[in-house]
């Protein structure tokens, strides 16, 4: 795994979407794997920024959202399609037939995971799959004790992470309650593994889930095992990381 120590949340955001241009300028027809929470935020803002100086092209770029509240409509501005067309695929030149996310209207959940599944299959894969990390150490949706081997799959939200969450709704009780979600083995199979993580709240779950056991109760601990991870965080989040020999 790579560590790159960031200064502050406009460092850290420079230096993923760096590390996603790249991804971008040496495969013009990558599969990007998004996600979205407040971390990302910044990147994708920078990238916008980019793309408006004519210094990125996202015409060939396909993309896939690692997941979705399960009941809300597209035009509900807490959806994650809302997130990522008012954060990224609206600023710049994606074709909209290439963006992707769990269709969190399907009411049929097996239905609606299968077909992601395959739909990311069919793609051939992720090139180069974002991360956020929960407080408890989810990605995506996968919440602590979820199976490493699941593929997409319909979760139901722990209680904390509809309370870290509630702060965008306009109480806890408009918090959808399940999610689809890609699984633990859906992103493991992507080829790179980029994680974003910032702020002194994150600090103790850094240390859990990159240089503790790997273990489904951490569910982010699995990343270790993947060979081509980068972690890019803040001063803040690394500072309860051990002390390296
Ligand atoms: N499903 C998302 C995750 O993908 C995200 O990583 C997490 C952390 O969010 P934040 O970046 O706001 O801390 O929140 C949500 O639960």
């Amino acid at each position: 795994m790579k560590i790159y120590k960031a200064t502050d949340y406009r460092d850290m955001s420079r230096k993923a979407a760096n590390i996603i241009s790249a991804q971008i300028i040496m495969k013009p027809d990558c599969v990007l794997g998004l996600a979205t929470g407040s971390t990302p935020i910044g990147t994708y803002e920078q990238l916008v920024d980019w793309y408006k100086k004519g210094d990125l092209d996202f015409s060939g770029v396909t993309t896939v959202n690692l997941d979705e509240y399960k009941g809300l409509t597209k035009d509900n501005d807490q959806s994650y399609y809302y997130f990522m067309h008012s954060n990224l695929f609206d600023h710049v030149n994606i074709l909209p037939e290439n963006t992707h996310l769990p269709d969190g209207t399907e009411p049929d959940s097996a239905k609606e995971c299968a077909r992601y599944e395959s739909l990311i299959q069919s793609l051939g894969g992720v090139d180069l799959q974002l991360l956020g990390l929960g407080h408890n150490g989810h990605i995506g949706f996968n919440e602590p004790g979820a199976a490493f081997e699941k593929e997409t799959h319909c979760v139901d939200l722990q209680e904390s992470t509809i309370e870290a969450n509630k702060r965008f709704f306009n109480s806890a009780d408009e918090v959808p309650r399940q999610a689809y979600t890609m699984g633990i083995k859906t992103i493991m199979q992507a080829k790179k593994i980029l994680v974003v993580v910032n702020g002194e709240g994150k600090a103790d779950i850094v240390r859990d889930a990159f240089f503790g056991p790997v273990t489904p109760s951490v569910p982010a601990s699995i990343l270790q095992m993947h060979n081509d991870v980068t972690l890019v965080a803040d001063a803040a989040a690394l500072s309860k990381m051990p002390k390296l020999k």
